[in-house]
């Protein structure tokens, strides 16, 4: 049984959609550390409580990358864990710039190495404004299409999927992770919504044939099918790459309205998240206490 939820607050969310991710590992963190400084330092209206990194963000996206770039974490589920000690340097890295900044960290995602079985994840992590890393998740449906003449991609040539679902509480909400493909799993935000998420955040990184046509179709249903606000952080756009991300960062509120969408170049997006739009959403349109999972019990874990 999950714990009760933090009440949902006023907070401000910024999402980095990142550009110039090459194969140079030290300087895609360095850009990434940069961009978080500036989203933190805003100017021009609130700072942001959460600043949000995109799917593999250190790394080119592509199977046959992640094991050359992939890091070993080790972190536990519920036991403490020493960033001093930490193997990866992206992890040191998210970690010093959550601190620094005094912001939640949602630090997207990297290929990720578990040091006792060799398998390699698709791995989001979060750290606190302290700096400790919070939550680790594994992106759990790997994203293995193949639609001929447009986009064959096969995350699983060289990744495993995870097994946990988590979210990750703050002083403001309790956020549901998930990462790009998992989007496609209606499932796994219910879970979420059903454990008290009022927030979901996936970092994803779609492409020119599936993003025009779902990458927005897909968000606003999870906000709306569950009532809550749910957002995608992507990479820019680099037709230099060997992956084209779509780009078009997004968040969506409880009502399935577009509060901020990014272009597809490297950009900040930053939005307002109104407890009271999920307040209304939910009191006007009750589905969440509609539910006859007496007619459906096989859907309810
Ligand atoms: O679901 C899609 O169309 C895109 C998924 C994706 O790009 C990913 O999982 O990284």
């Amino acid at each position: 049984m999950a714990s009760s939820a933090p009440t949902l607050r006023a907070f401000n969310l910024a999402f980095v959609q990142l550009g110039h991710v090459g194969s140079d590992k030290t300087k895609n963190l360095a850009h990434a550390r940069e961009q978080i400084l500036k989203a933190a330092s805003r100017e021009d209206g609130p700072k942001p409580q959460l600043i949000v990194l995109p799917e593999c963000f250190n790394s080119p996206y592509g199977a046959t990358h992640f094991p050359a770039y992939a890091e070993t974490i080790g972190y536990i589920p519920g036991e403490p864990y020493d960033i001093a000690k930490s193997e990866s340097d992206t992890v040191k890295m998210l970690s010093s710039v959550a601190k620094e900044t005094g912001t939640w960290l949602f630090g997207g995602t990297i290929p990720e190495r578990e040091a006792s079985t060799g398998n390699l994840y698709n791995t989001a992590t979060v750290y606190s404004p302290q700096g400790e890393l919070v939550a680790l998740y594994r992106k759990i449906h790997l994203f293995d299409i193949d639609i001929p003449g447009k986009i064959t991609f096969k995350e699983s040539e060289t990744l495993t999927g995870g097994s946990s679902p988590h979210y990750f509480d703050t002083e403001f909400a309790r956020v549901g992770l998930g990462i790009c493909y998992d989007v496609r799993f209606p499932e796994l935000t219910a879970i979420g919504a059903r454990k008290g998420c009022q927030v979901f955040i996936y970092p994803g990184a779609s492409n020119m044939t599936t993003g025009p046509l779902h990458w927005q179709l897909l968000q606003r249903a999870r906000a709306v099918d569950n009532q809550v606000f749910f957002g995608m952080c992507s990479p820019a756009r680099d037709l230099g790459a060997g992956y084209h991300a779509w780009g078009h960062s997004l968040v969506v509120d409880p009502m399935g309205a577009v509060l901020a969408e990014a272009g597809h170049e490297e950009e900040i997006i930053h939005v307002h998240i109104d407890p009271q739009v999920f307040e209304d959403a939910r009191a006007g349109i009750p589905v969440t206490t509609q539910r006859r999972f007496d007619v459906y019990p096989d859907v309810s874990a």
